[in-house]
């Protein structure tokens, strides 16, 4: 589902990774640790079509966008889903309002859960109307989720999801990642925590070019 080849990246007259080679089947939960700088967010984001790679390819199933600003945008409005540490929430915004903005407009609008649905999947049914500001860390990762619920992307990329929750919150989004996965999604959690590594299938540590395989 996701996969880049020979991909480069340099921030700063500084090499974050070079001739890089990464894929994620469809189903599949990777993550991707290293040392704090080494370029797994910026990694996140070229691979989620939201920062260009100097050199290489990567394609999200099937489609290359290339250069293409529009093939890129369609890919990220169809097709690729994101996790922010801070959660990437509109602060103002009401919840419901929220999660109505991840829902696609294109071809996969008819895809997901509704967005009363949605919010009732992740305990937040009574709370649609309250500003996204006045929630929790944890409740507010939960509408991160409720997003990704109405908009099922077929790719999930993931940036220390579970750093600014506690224990019980952060085992919930891994659970949920983990369902996106088991129906069909391919998920990439960028992370530096143990308790993430240990659960997913794979994890692929960049600095050093290892893949330990199989968790
Ligand atoms: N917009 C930017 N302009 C220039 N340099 C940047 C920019 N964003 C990040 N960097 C640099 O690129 C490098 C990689 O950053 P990145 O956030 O991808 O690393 P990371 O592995 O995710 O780190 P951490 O584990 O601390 O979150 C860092 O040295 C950072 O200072």
């Amino acid at each position: 589902m996701i996969e880049a080849r020979g991909i480069s990246k340099q921030r700063g007259g500084r090499t974050l990774w070079a001739d890089l080679a990464l894929t994620v089947a469809a189903g599949e939960v990777v993550a991707l640790t290293g040392p704090s700088g080494c370029g797994k967010s910026t990694l996140l984001d070229c691979i989620g079509h939201i920062d260009r790679v100097d050199s290489g390819t990567i394609s999200i199933g099937g489609v290359d966008a290339g250069r293409s600003a529009r093939r890129a945008r369609l890919l990220r409005r169809d097709h690729i889903g994101y996790l922010f540490q801070d959660f990437g929430l509109v602060h103002d915004a009401t919840v419901g309002t929220n999660v109505d903005l991840a829902r696609p407009t294109g071809l996969g609008r008819r895809r997901g859960l509704s967005t009363a649905a949605a919010l009732e999947q992740v305990g937040l049914g009574g709370r649609s109307t309250a500003r996204a500001h006045e929630l929790s860390g944890g409740e507010q990762q939960r509408v991160a989720v409720a997003r990704l619920l109405v908009k099922q992307p077929s790719v999930i990329l993931a940036d220390e999801p579970t750093s600014a929750l506690d224990a019980v919150n952060a085992a919930l989004v891994l659970d949920r990642l983990e369902s996106f996965a088991a129906a069909g999604a391919a998920v990439l959690i960028a992370t530096h925590a143990p308790s993430v590594t240990a659960r997913v299938h794979r994890v692929v540590t960049l600095g050093d070019g290892r893949d330990r395989g199989p968790a």
